[in-house]
């Protein structure tokens, strides 16, 4: 199993420990958080991020906000504070619903207890998400190698690595298992602007020996109309019933440019992302985070402080729909923990799913 160079999540007696993920890849920065409203911030402003990781922090959210009190009232001010917190990734209501319906029907005395204990099944389950995700897709990596001679050139967008999860990652956990089998890989990283969330693939990819290039988001066309991508992977945020899947914003245009140039377009996404009750993409709702990330840019100063920078003057004009959605048209297979599949025969892997 892969073993988390820090990990992302973890309980300390009556809290729990996260890594900054707005200090990365800059610092490397632990976070304790010990209230309800410290987990709701740490998520809403993207400390914690990425998919995965925001339904188990949410998890330990609720834990937290019942040391208080275990009463029904307490109950539903964690499970709306934690829900009103990014509006995107269906995890979070995945593992909101789970902590609800082992709660729910316990008497309050027994709530705290069970929360914390539910919690950490959520996160050691995700973990063991990933390395599945990871032993299905490698056979799309193994495939490539077998035919062609150099490293397998795979190009993934946003960060669905270790930082996203509890484990080894979505879209990362084959680009891992493939290099833990010794094969030679090259990940075309793009930077994903206005967050940047590439950056913090990059940096797991480096930390992990694994070759990769940063690109510029808008380097991805080039790079696939030259042939010079193998296969893209990517993670998810929710995926609905039809295989539409929303991921961060560009996403759509990298399966738009793969499939003009015939290369496979992947998503790796657990049972926790696929949400059977949206129907198709135009019902995933998409998170607008405001103007004031696409004017600024964050860094190091030459002092070696992290700053944020001014691109524009704050009174441009900026838009930020942070999420896009893919079409199932557009997407070769969902890898999931039980298989890869095509987008529209999701529900033939998790038959029982509700
Ligand atoms: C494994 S999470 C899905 C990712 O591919 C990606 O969209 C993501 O990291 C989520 O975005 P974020 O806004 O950083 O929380």
């Amino acid at each position: 199993m892969f073993t988390q160079p820090v990990p992302t999540l973890a309980r300390d007696g009556d809290a729990i420990v996260v890594l900054d993920q707005t200090r990365l890849p800059f610092r490397t920065e632990q976070r304790r958080l010990a209230t309800l409203a410290a987990v709701a911030t740490a998520i809403h402003s993207m400390e914690v991020r990425g998919a995965p990781l925001i339904g188990a922090t949410a998890a330990f959210g609720v834990a937290i906000a019942l040391i208080a009190d275990g009463s029904d009232a307490q109950l539903d001010i964690a499970l709306q504070t934690l829900a009103a917190t990014r509006p995107t990734a269906v995890n979070l209501h995945w593992a909101l619903g789970r902590m609800e319906a082992r709660l729910r029907p316990l008497p309050a005395s027994a709530r705290l207890d069970a929360a914390w204990a539910e919690a950490e099944t959520i996160r050691a389950g995700d973990a063991e998400t990933c390395a599945a995700i990871g032993a299905h897709g490698v056979a799309l990596l193994e495939a490539v190698a077998a035919r062609r001679n150099g490293p397998v050139r795979v190009m993934t967008h946003c960060n669905a690595g270790w930082l996203a999860t509890c484990g080894a990652g979505t879209a990362l956990a084959p680009v891992y298992a493939a290099h833990a089998r010794g094969i030679a890989v090259h990940v075309w990283v793009s930077e994903t602007r206005p967050r940047n969330q590439g950056l913090l693939t990059a940096w797991e990819l480096r930390e992990a020996g694994v070759p990769h290039s940063v690109i510029a988001d808008n380097a991805a066309g080039i790079l696939l109309a030259r042939g010079e991508v193998d296969l893209v992977i990517t993670g998810a945020d929710r995926v609905a019933a039809n295989g539409d899947s929303a991921n961060k914003v560009g996403t759509y245009l990298k399966a738009l440019a793969a499939r003009e140039h015939g290369v496979p377009f992947h998503i790796a996404a657990p049972l926790s992302t696929i949400d059977f009750a949206c129907p198709d993409g135009a019902a995933i709702p998409i998170e607008d985070r405001g103007p004031a990330e696409v004017r600024s840019v964050q860094g190091v100063a030459v002092d070696g402080s992290v700053q944020n920078v001014a691109l524009v003057p704050d009174t441009t004009g900026a838009a930020n729909p942070a999420f896009d959605v893919t079409p199932a048209r557009l997407i070769t297979s969902i890898i999931t923990e039980r298989g890869a599949s095509p987008p529209g025969r999701l529900r033939d892997l998790f038959p029982e799913a509700p």
